[in-house]
């Protein structure tokens, strides 16, 4: 343990109300949404395949002429009731959307920079729509906030300079600025996701990112920051010197799922996640792998069954309309989730052994373990394998709960559930009742032994 004046404030979980609403989410949707939907990943009649929202930063690409796009930002097609609407229908439970990417527009009408949607003529502010139309909805909203801004003459890179220090001095007030700023203009805003700050000049500021953390903190009690906002006074990001967890929750979880449950070191965590492989901004051409609604289910209830929270990315285009394929996914994990929600929703890691055929999740505060099935082996029995001391009181199928089962013990804490044979073509859930046992081990196991 070394003495960190800037690394992590606290040690493990957060246990206040706000976090327990957090971690109970389960699912949840990004928006990125910004100037690079207009050119949608092509240029001059072009396709590229990299991430369509990094498009001003790819080589052949006029900076001037792409920082101009704001004055052709008008999304006729918007309609923030009708975004909310389609996540409430996915079952999502809170929206991260992107009040500023790396390109430094500003989609609320920002005091500090004329490069906003004010100065589009779209005009509108785009953030409190968004805010509003979720509220709405019951869908908590999380603000996306990219630090690093290509567009502000004072951003920097690194401090090689005295020159760049004086800049990079007005660029935190900025910054500051326009954080306390949104703070203040969307209040019911429930958190903060923090990107684009790996770069030097603001890993250097550990002191400033960490005072500015405690100040919205105070501004709001009961934000959510997570992991990425701010690093240590060694540079440290994510975890300090010390290898505590900076700020709320891990939120390193980018486009990958913890493998096994001990990869999540009891903390908190999110995973983001894009439909194609790379690409958080529209873009038109959609190639490579495009995950089918089955793999963002099971991803879901894998988050969930290691504590996290599954979010997935939208990338609405440059009209503001949400593109078919995106909406055909969020009705399929939609429909999915009307009938096993009660699996996802206020869950947690059950502590039972991974098995092949999915995931165990348990309800936050009580003895109800889920068994979300993807994978029925040829057998078509479920291999359980309990904590010490479990009881299994009930099991029956989520879906209808007439559809009840026998456990056979196979061993001490080990049981088979044998299915009928039937065609799966969608996952299922099923549902444990369990109680501690008083006495022994609490399987007939360990009774036949007596
Ligand atoms: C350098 O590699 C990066 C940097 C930033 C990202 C950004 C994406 O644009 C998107 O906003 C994602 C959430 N974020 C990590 C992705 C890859």
């Amino acid at each position: 343990q070394i003495t960190l004046l800037h690394g992590s404030h606290r040690v493990g979980k957060r246990s206040d109300a706000a976090m327990e609403k957090w971690r109970g989410y389960g699912l949840g949707q990004f928006i990125h949404w910004g100037l690079y939907a207009i050119p949608g990943g092509a240029w001059n009649g072009k396709q590229y395949n990299g991430a369509a929202e990094w498009i001003r930063s790819w080589n052949g690409i006029p900076k001037s002429t792409y920082d101009s796009l704001n004055y052709s930002f008008n999304p006729t097609a918007f309609d923030a009731k009708a975004w909310a609407k389609t996540a409430r229908q996915m079952g999502a439970k809170y929206v991260t959307f992107t009040t500023k990417h790396h390109d430094g527009f500003c989609l609320w009408p920002s005091k500090y920079t004329k490069y906003t949607v004010k100065n589009s003529p779209y005009k509108k502010d785009i953030v409190k729509a968004v805010v509003d139309a979720y509220d709405q909805e019951g869908i908590d909203v999380i603000l996306y906030f990219s630090v690093m801004d290509w567009n502000h003459p004072d951003w920097r890179y690194d401090l090689k300079t005295k020159e760049d220090s004086i800049a990079f001095e007005r660029f935190k007030k900025f910054t500051r600025n326009q954080l306390i700023e949104l703070l203040t203009n969307y209040p019911t805003v429930k958190g903060l996701w923090f990107d684009g700050t790996w770069d030097k000049s603001w890993v250097k500021q550990a002191a400033f990112a960490d005072e500015l953390e405690t100040e919205m903190r105070k501004l709001r009690p009961g934000l959510i920051i997570g992991s990425r906002f701010r690093a240590d006074e060694n540079g440290k990001r994510h975890f300090d010197s010390n290898g505590v967890l900076m700020g709320d929750y891990e939120q390193g979880w980018e486009r990958k799922i913890p493998a096994k449950i001990e990869d999540v070191h009891g903390n908190d965590w999110d995973c983001v996640m894009t439909v194609p492989e790379n690409q958080w901004g529209y873009n038109a051409a959609w190639n490579g792998h495009i995950k089918t609604g089955n793999e963002l289910i099971e991803m879901t209830a894998r988050c969930v069954s290691m504590g996290g929270n599954f979010v997935l990315n939208f990338g609405p285009k440059g009209d503001g309309s949400i593109r078919q394929e995106e909406i055909k996914l969020a009705t399929e994990i939609g429909d999915w989730m009307k009938i096993n929600q009660e699996a996802i929703y206020n869950c947690e890691y059950a502590g039972y052994e991974k098995q092949d055929w999915g995931y165990f999740t348990k309800k936050s505060g009580t003895d109800k373990i889920y068994m979300v099935v993807f994978n029925v082996p040829v057998s078509a029995a479920l291999r359980i394998k309990t904590p010490p001391k479990t009881i299994i009181k009930k099991a029956y199928l989520l879906a209808d709960t007439q559809e009840v089962f026998s456990p056979e013990e196979i061993s001490g804490d080990e049981y088979f559930l044998h299915l009928k044979k039937r065609e799966q073509s969608k996952p299922f859930v099923i549902v444990l009742e369990t109680a501690k046992a008083e006495k022994g081990n609490g399987t007939k196991y360990e009774k036949a032994k007596i």
